[in-house]
């Protein structure tokens, strides 16, 4: 896609619609953007490629904007092949190009295709500021937001943040959909557990003057960013986006859906803020990691499973611990036949968690739920919601 950003900047990306699973675990039903961007300037730098499978489009958008002229400079912002496929295509299709990239682009532009190319390219440093002509580049770190070679670029004559994988999201560029919920689904699952460098990202933003964030995923950002960088905030400080309680549930023969159903009803009973009940076992795993982080509040329902947890609860888990859940008060509710063991291990799992506060009310389901159940359940929904 061709797409005019300011009168020099160029959006020249491509849309993937036939790509099974990013990154080979997040479902895409409207596909995503691989996005990268031309300054035509008197010298005229790209920023970013494409990911491999795009390559030939690419570079025919290149072409068709330079319309006959050469590039000067091609900046990587960031290695991760999604975005850094296209390097070797772009080096020969123009040999004299400079690549620009910081010390560690470099090493991994080795690791990843064997080009050595430290000593013929331009190394830049944190702050280090380039002349294209009319428009001055300066590149700013982002490391582990959320590989450690990230920079990304500032464009101070039309004030355009080239922000690489911040501000991205899932989703072709043609899809009309709201930007906040697969922006936040791509947000947990793929950065999530770097908020301190976002953090860090987004001071070194509020210094700069911004008027256009032009992502490596997602549309470009051009009005009211003040909303984004606010989402940013809360979701690289972990706290919660939306009041509310997420029932993250799992269940083998249907009696810890039958209970959580009940549960549902008590704690609607119980409050106006919003209560969003799951099946892991039949959910998009990455929306229910998203909904955990988004939700002020969390329960978990599961039955015991050989001595510990059913094992979509225990990846459900390991998913949260891994991406940084924290700052958050969980309940849990377990079920078991003969000797329950759900709420130790998931107990577990959520000790290791940075300020996760757990109720003392647990529910324990012997097989099915009966009435002494629902009456624990309600101690459990007025200790979670107060
Ligand atoms: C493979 C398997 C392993 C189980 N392991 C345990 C266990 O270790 N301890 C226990 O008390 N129940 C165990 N159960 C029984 C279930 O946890 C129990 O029947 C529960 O009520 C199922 O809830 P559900 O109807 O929501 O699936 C196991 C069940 C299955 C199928």
């Amino acid at each position: 896609m061709i797409k005019e950003v300011t009168k020099d900047i160029t959006y020249v990306g491509c849309d993937d619609k036939t790509l099974d699973l990013f990154e080979s675990q997040y479902i895409i039903p409207n596909g995503i953007a691989y996005n990268a961007y031309v300054i035509m300037d008197e010298n005229i730098a790209l920023i970013d490629t494409v990911d491999k499978r795009k390559t030939g489009e690419w570079l025919e958008n290149v072409e068709k904007v330079l319309d006959g002229k050469t590039p000067k400079y091609l900046i990587v912002n960031h290695m991760e092949p999604d975005h850094s496929g296209s390097v070797e295509a772009c080096i020969k299709k123009y040999p004299e190009i400079t690549l620009v990239g910081n010390k560690k682009t470099f090493l991994f532009l080795k690791q990843f295709t064997g080009l050595d190319l430290e000593a013929t390219s331009k190394v830049v440093a944190e702050g280090d500021t380039l002349e294209l002509g009319t428009h001055t580049l300066s590149f700013v770190f982002a490391p582990m937001v959320h590989w450690p070679e990230v920079m990304v670029t500032y464009d101070s004559t039309d004030k355009v943040l080239f922000s690489a994988d911040a501000f991205g999201k899932f989703g072709a560029l043609d899809t009309d959909e709201d930007w906040a919920c697969e922006a936040r689904r791509y947000y947990f699952n793929i950065v999530g557990k770097y908020g301190v460098p976002v953090q860090g990202l987004l001071k070194k933003a509020s210094k700069l003057d911004i008027q256009i964030i032009c992502p490596t995923h997602g549309p470009v950002l051009t009005e009211n960013l003040d909303y984004y960088l606010d989402l940013y905030n809360t979701w690289s400080t972990y706290q919660a986006e939306t009041d509310g309680v997420f029932v993250a549930y799992c269940s083998i023969h249907g009696n810890t859906t039958e209970a959580v159903g009940k549960l549902e009803e008590i704690l609607k009973s119980k409050t106006d803020k919003k209560v969003v009940v799951t099946d892991l076992s039949r959910c998009d795993m990455a929306e229910a990691i998203e909904d955990a982080f988004r939700y002020s509040k969390l329960i978990v329902a599961a039955p015991s499973y050989d001595a510990g947890v059913f094992p979509v609860m225990a990846d459900f888990l390991h998913h949260l611990k891994i991406k940084a859940y924290q700052n958050r008060k969980v309940a849990i509710v377990e079920n078991g036949s003969w000797a329950p063991t759900a709420a130790r291990t998931m107990k577990g799992y959520l000790e290791e968690m940075k300020n996760v506060t757990i109720c003392d009310t647990v529910v324990t389901i012997k097989s099915r739920a009966t009435e002494d159940t629902y009456k624990e359940m309600e101690k459990l929904a007025d200790e979670i919601l107060a």
